[in-house]
């Protein structure tokens, strides 16, 4: 039988071409070679690792069925990954012979993962990255502080830490391309020679969609297979695209299982992350999930006034005070206002003052108008946690009070002007070191507890309302 084991295999083409669509039968069938059959083991020669899984996942009830109607009971199906011919180039089921030669023997039984495909060599890859974007240039804050340190462990080891994938999430304009793009550029520095690729999730697709219509999904996924470092921008971009996901996802696990790194970016959490198949969704919450927030006030003045340094701009710290406290949201806002400020100043020849800050914000961002006060922050941290304001004075230990007491004094250093001194003399007559050290205090929990950060947020919020 071992001799016309590819006789037989064409037999099973047949049926199997019966009961598949032309373009599956030929995107998953005609790249196949049946390369030995011995002691009722059939071999298969697949071009990939993905292939591989692909069929398993896909056609094995088929597979199973027709050999069993061809080969007869008991018969075993092995894989030899790696074989690579090109279908199109040549039909003729033919060369079995030449591809055992050509390859390794890496065969595996079917229910078991194949040794994994020898990559192909690639040329020099374009890592896509922007030199403008690295850690240098990224200010830390408690909003950034996980993600950055995630961040940079990665950059020392990349895929050799817990942290793979590392899932960065937040809001427009918070800095997450700019950390992605930071993490990239520092392993480029360190390894010159590692396949490094940035890109977003939209072009992802669009390269993808380009590769079906094109009959060249393998040599997209053989690709993306020998990458070291993927950084996908915009996951949530994926959403609903469930061929790109399911492609994605033998992408994401051939690089995990060969402990290469990814870092992913999304606009929220993966438990939010609607329109995603479960597997994915699974496999993102494998590493590190890591909020990139806000940037607080402290970190919005330090990015202001290291931009108005780097760029030579005559503007005041009074200026950048202003600015700094009243664009909240996100960095992107707070880089738009400088460039306005600067055109404004150019055109109509005029120094920048509070007052042209005042009216070029007015213009194009939402501002705090609320002015935020240690009342109003006791006010709403005791609201908060249904509290009697009067029992921030109170010399106690209860740990509720504590608490309330140190948020207090943490929103006040965060939102005031106030010295440590005077925040402590408000709250409970403490001095400069207690205020200190609850400011210290409370930006570690909000690190890692989750309830806290979710609490103080939401008194935050309420300060602006
Ligand atoms: N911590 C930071 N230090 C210095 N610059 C920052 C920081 N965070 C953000 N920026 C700057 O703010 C701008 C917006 O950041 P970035 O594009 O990374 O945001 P994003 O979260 O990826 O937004 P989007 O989701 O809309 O793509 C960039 O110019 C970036 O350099």
């Amino acid at each position: 039988m071992s001799s016309n084991h590819v006789t037989l295999w064409d037999r099973c083409l047949d049926i199997i071409k019966d009961n598949l669509s032309e373009s599956a039968y030929v995107m998953w069938f005609t790249p196949v070679r049946a390369l030995s059959f011995d002691n009722n083991v059939l071999t298969l020669g697949v071009p990939s690792y993905f292939f591989y899984e692909y069929l398993e996942e896909h056609y094995i009830d088929l597979l199973q069925r027709v050999l069993y109607r061809v080969f007869g009971n008991g018969v075993q199906l092995k894989y030899q990954v790696g074989v690579v011919e090109n279908p199109k180039t040549d039909v003729v089921v033919a060369g079995a012979n030449k591809s055992v030669n050509a390859v390794p023997q890496v065969s595996a039984p079917a229910t078991h993962v194949p040794d994994p495909f020898k990559q192909q060599v690639y040329e020099e890859l374009d890592s896509q990255l922007n030199p403008v974007y690295n850690f240098e240039n990224y200010y830390s804050g408690v909003s950034n502080k996980l993600a950055r340190t995630a961040g940079e462990s990665i950059a020392e080891k990349p895929g050799k830490t817990a942290f793979n994938p590392l899932f960065l999430y937040g809001e427009s304009g918070v800095g997450k391309t700019h950390l992605v793009q930071a993490i990239g550029i520092r392993i480029k520095e360190k390894d010159p020679s590692a396949r490094v690729l940035y890109l977003s999730s939209h072009l992802f697709q669009v390269q993808y969609t380009n590769a079906v219509r094109s009959n060249t999904v393998n040599d997209f996924i053989n690709f993306y297979q020998s990458i070291d470092v993927l950084l996908i921008d915009d996951i949530q971009d994926l959403a609903g695209k469930t061929g790109t996901q399911n492609t994605f996802f033998h992408i994401f696990n051939h690089l995990h299982q060969n402990n290469k790194q990814l870092v992913l970016t999304s606009d929220r959490p993966p438990v939010s992350l609607e329109g995603m198949v479960p597997r994915l969704l699974t496999r993102f919450k494998w590493g590190l999930t890591a909020e990139v927030e806000r940037p607080d006030y402290e970190l919005r003045r330090n990015i202001l006034l290291n931009k108005i340094h780097q760029d030579g701009l005559p503007i005041s710290e009074e200026v950048v005070d202003y600015i700094a406290r009243n664009v909240a949201d996100n960095v992107r806002d707070l880089e738009g206002i400088i460039v306005s400020l600067m055109a404004r100043s150019t055109i109509f020849n005029r120094e920048i003052t509070i007052d042209l800050a005042e009216r070029v914000l007015s213009t194009s961002v939402h501002v705090e108008k609320k002015q935020v006060t240690i009342e109003l922050i006791q006010e709403k941290v005791c609201g908060f946690y249904d509290m009697d304001p009067k029992l921030l004075q109170a010399k106690t230990r209860k740990r509720e009070i504590v608490q309330a007491r140190q948020i207090s004094m943490y929103l006040s250093k965060k939102y005031t002007d106030y010295s440590l001194s005077r925040i402590g003399d408000i709250l409970g007559r403490k001095d400069h070191a207690t205020v200190l050290h609850a400011c210290k205090t409370i930006s570690e929990q909000l690190e890692i507890d989750k309830a806290l950060r979710a609490n103080v947020l939401e008194i935050e919020e309420s300060l602006k309302k």
